[in-house]
């Protein structure tokens, strides 16, 4: 007999601005994995699998993305999870087949959608009933801000933050992830430590379904470790409150039944990453600076999407208009980009039981 089941996982944009590690949205552009198990007839390349899987894969990034089990980001994290709970392996015959048009590197959490994705998938061949808090958990013992998972995860406008760990918590979650995710020197009698429980906190905002966001992707890759050392390790106390204050503004500016643009382009700024982040980004400082409500009707807001590049904007209307005009201004300092309208994902990461049509 054959079992089969979908994971359908959305991108996720995070920071909106402001919230740095804080906020993230669900977007409608789907990592989907189509999973089939028949342990009584193993392919020849689940069998030479090291944990039994034949991994296909098509989408962005599908020339570099590794097949290998101990060696893919959806199935190391999903192993990791079988192997905290004590089973060592996928079942024998397990096929799956990824999708992807999360572009990866640019901001859209790619990373963060195939760590969801791997979750959920240990999550089902375990047979674990796992809750998605926490499966939660799980994640964020692998990317350790919780924006970019939350929103993936739970779908919508969400804020969230990590508790306060013990001392004992604090070297298990933030141990080296090679103590963690296996690779191909892993022992296979290897048990990694389980994830503490209930580490995340999160709530979902209104959102006005008005409100679409524009994606304008540059055709090159920002590492989001990359875009991490570039930051200062302490700020001022003056640009600390600069982000909360608009934080607090923005959460509520965005779920408005007339949503008001100075008030929603206003609360979108930012001191705390996307300052520094221009030393990785041609033309970032210039385009945050000269897209607003007044240059373009129907705009609210504009930020760097997560770790960047891409530029994330809200608006109403006019989405050709703002997208191209932003597309220039990159053009400018010879940066190519596509662009995608994309709206919030409401539901956030579901699995479907049955094959895929
Ligand atoms: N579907 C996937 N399958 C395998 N590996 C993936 C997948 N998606 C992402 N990755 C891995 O994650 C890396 C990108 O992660 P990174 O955190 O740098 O960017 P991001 O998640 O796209 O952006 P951000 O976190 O700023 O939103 C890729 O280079 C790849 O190694
Ligand atoms: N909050 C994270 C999101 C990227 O993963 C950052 O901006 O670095």
């Amino acid at each position: 007999m054959t079992r089969e089941f979908t994971i359908k996982v959305p991108a996720s944009s995070a920071n909106i601005g402001p919230g740095f590690d804080v906020l993230g949205i669900g977007l409608n552009l789907y990592l989907t994995l189509s999973v089939s198990i028949n342990e009584s007839s193993p392919s020849k390349i689940s069998q030479q699998d090291p944990y039994n899987v034949e991994l296909t894969y098509s989408g962005s990034g599908n020339e570099n993305v590794p097949l290998q089990s101990d060696l893919n980001l959806i199935t190391k994290t999903a192993l990791y999870v079988l192997h905290a709970n004590n089973i060592s392996s996928f079942p024998i015959g397990t096929k799956i087949n990824v999708n992807n048009p999360i572009p990866l590197g640019r901001g859209l959490g790619s990373s963060g959608s195939a760590i969801v994705a791997g979750v959920l998938l240990a999550n089902e061949v375990g047979g674990f009933g796992f809750d998605k808090n926490r499966c939660l958990d799980y994640c964020l013992m692998i990317e350790r801000h919780p924006d970019n998972i939350t929103a993936t995860m739970m779908g919508g406008f969400v804020g969230s933050f990590l508790r306060n760990l013990s001392n004992n918590e604090f070297q298990i979650v933030n141990q080296d992830l090679n103590k963690i995710l296996p690779s191909p020197n892993t022992p296979k009698n290897f048990i990694p430590s389980n994830a503490p429980l209930n580490l995340g906190t999160h709530v979902k905002y209104p959102w006005n379904p008005l409100i679409k966001c524009i994606a304008v992707i540059p055709q090159f890759e920002v590492k989001t470790e990359d875009s991490r050392n570039v930051l200062p390790s302490n700020y001022s106390r003056n640009d600390v409150i600069f982000n909360l204050q608009r934080l607090a503004v923005l959460t509520s500016a965005v779920g408005d039944l007339k949503p008001i643009p100075d008030v929603i382009y206003n609360s979108m700024q930012d001191s705390l990453h996307q300052p520094y982040r221009k030393v990785l980004i041609p033309g970032l400082t210039e385009i945050l600076s000269s897209f607003t409500p007044k240059t373009h009707d129907g705009l609210l807001g504009i930020c760097l999407s997560g770790a960047g590049p891409t530029i994330l904007c809200l608006a109403t209307k006019n989405f050709d208009q703002i997208a191209n005009d932003i597309i220039e201004q990159f053009k400018s300092h010879d940066v190519k980009c596509t662009w995608k309208l994309l709206e919030i994902a409401d539901e956030g990461a579901i699995v479907e039981q049955g094959s895929k049509l």
